[in-house]
């Protein structure tokens, strides 16, 4: 009897209970109702997301094990999640350029999972990139840039697919290599190559994001993407080539292209997993001397743009190297100012220096380059820049320097003196082959040199023509019948390095 009792009062308890879940239950669902409808209202976007959950059942379960735990921070980021990593993984790059851009894009890229990279340059590594191209080692000094990269990723991601190209991107190519990839970044040095790639990928259809980087400062935008202009949109003509500087010319603080590189890889890595990216017809500007970034809004698309206009004009890609009037690389360019009677050879210099012959060096480097080698004999620093602002103030300090050797050459600078020593100790193994020497039947009283030959050649030029108009005026008495001879070493102090003194620094 006790034991039926006790079952009924159980079983009404747990009636009681029931009811209340119940009345739990439509409260709750009542109250699920009225989220939804007002989350339905209010915010569309996230019934989106809750439908991609629905359908993501799929990419859950290729993800392996290993892939989840690799991913794990990014894949518990709502806007990324399992569906921006699988779409993520199903993404091509084409990286152009594996230097102080490339290299940082490529390892973010390589790092997330990208599905294939692919890494274009015709370059080789060298010293003087290690301090920004962070991929790249000591011990792969004059291997492929684009193979570089790919080993270093390698050994970062097996996971992903690498395909390097140790090319250079041109008018014959581009088109075949870049339709095989989603989205191209230019990393590149140069306008003809900037210009060839916005041709390329608008005629391919890709969004292409395009960095640069050069001194301490940055700039990022992406091109030809969600309706936003391309590159000839905003710049349908190029630069005059002259007032173009790179890396190797104007110099470059490594962290620069590092962050600049990294944005690239971020904007891919958000186009790819579906985010978007926010830089369609804006542009990004970084100061690093500021520590500034700033944002520009940028003209719309052009539909006057001739080759993603509404009647485009250039519909194949074309001779950019003539486009632009620069070449696609930013290899030495050697050019030809001066005739062969105003110029030497470094070892005919070198000749010079170890016979005694007075003269005035004249290098033409800027100041901060002075600092960091100086050919072994005093010289005067006049920088081109001054040339180019104030040719006769440059001429007079030349003409007094000459005034100055006549009357017995001193100096107060200690490293001077030490220079020019050399003439008796510099006979150490240095390359003395027989040049032929035809400076010795009319020597130069003046000798200009720079880096790599080409501003000495114009600085001389200028030289010539003033001190020319200072003795037809009879301003000048230098230089007896035959006037002064002013000459450029050929090659600058790269030609030095090469050809005469191996243990000279090459910077
Ligand atoms: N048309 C092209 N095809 C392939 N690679 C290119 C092309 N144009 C430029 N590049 C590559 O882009 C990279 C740009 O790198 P970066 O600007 O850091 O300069 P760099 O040439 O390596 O160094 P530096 O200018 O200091 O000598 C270089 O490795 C260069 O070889
Ligand atoms: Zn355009």
């Amino acid at each position: 009897m006790e034991s039926t009792d006790s079952a009924t009062l159980f079983s009404a308890e747990l009636k009681k209970q029931l009811d209340k879940k119940d009345q739990e239950i439509e409260k709750l669902k009542k109250l699920l109702e009225q989220y939804q409808e007002s989350a339905c209202d209010q915010n569309f976007l996230r019934h989106e997301r809750e439908d991609f959950h629905l359908a993501s059942v799929d990419p859950v379960s290729r993800l392996s094990k290993n892939d989840i735990e690799r991913y794990s921070r990014q894949l518990i980021l709502p806007e990324f999640g399992v569906k921006g990593q699988m779409k993520l993984q199903s993404t091509s790059v084409l990286i152009v350029g594996a230097g102080g851009l490339g290299c940082p894009a490529a390892v973010y890229l390589a790092a997330a999972g990208i599905g294939r990279l692919g890494v274009v340059d015709y370059d080789e590594v060298e010293l003087s990139n290690l301090h920004r191209q962070i991929l790249h080692t000591s011990d792969r000094v004059g291997i492929s840039k684009s193979l570089s990269i790919v080993r270093s990723c390698q050994r970062l991601n097996s996971r992903v697919e690498y395909v390097p190209y140790h090319l250079q991107l041109s008018s014959d190519n581009a088109m075949d290599i870049i339709s095989r990839y989603d989205i191209v970044l230019d990393a590149t040095d140069n306008v003809a190559t900037r210009y060839l790639l916005n041709d390329a990928c608008v005629m391919a259809g890709k969004p292409l994001v395009s960095g640069s980087a050069l001194r301490f400062e940055g700039q990022l935008t992406v091109y030809n993407c969600s309706g936003g202009p391309c590159y000839r949109c905003l710049f349908p003509q190029p630069p005059p080539p002259e007032t173009v500087t790179n890396c190797a010319e104007g110099g470059v603080i490594g962290v620069v292209p590092g962050i600049i590189g990294s944005m690239q890889a971020l904007e891919a890595i958000k186009i790819g997993s579906g985010i978007g990216t926010s830089y369609s017809q804006r542009m990004l500007l970084f100061d690093a001397l500021d520590g500034t970034f700033r944002c520009v809004k940028l003209r719309p698309r052009s539909q006057a743009c001739v080759v993603c206009g509404e009647q485009p004009t250039v519909t194949q890609l074309i001779d950019y190297v003539q486009f632009c009037g620069a070449a696609a690389t930013d290899k030495e360019q050697e050019l030809k100012v001066l005739d062969k009677s105003s110029r030497i050879s470094a070892k005919e210099y070198h000749s010079m220096l170890t016979s005694g012959l007075d003269h005035v060096l004249l290098d033409v480097r800027p100041e901060v380059e002075m600092d960091i080698c100086q050919l072994p004999h005093p010289n005067i620093n006049i920088p081109y820049a001054t040339f180019t602002k104030d040719v006769q103030r440059a001429a007079s300090q030349i003409l007094d320097k000459m005034e100055d050797l006549k009357h017995g050459y001193h100096s107060n600078n200690p490293q001077e003196d030490q220079a020019y020593r050399y003439q008796q100790q510099h006979k150490r193994g240095l390359n003395t082959e027989p040049s032929d020497e035809a400076w010795l039947t009319n020597p130069p009283a003046i000798v200009c040199v720079c880096r790599r030959g080409n501003d000495s050649q114009f600085a001389v030029r200028m030289l010539q023509k003033e001190i020319q108009a200072r003795l037809t005026r009879g301003e000048a008495d230098h230089g007896g019948d035959q006037g002064i001879k002013i000459v450029d070493i050929r090659g600058g102090l790269h030609a030095w390095a090469r050809h005469v003194d191996d243990q000279f620094p090459v910077y």
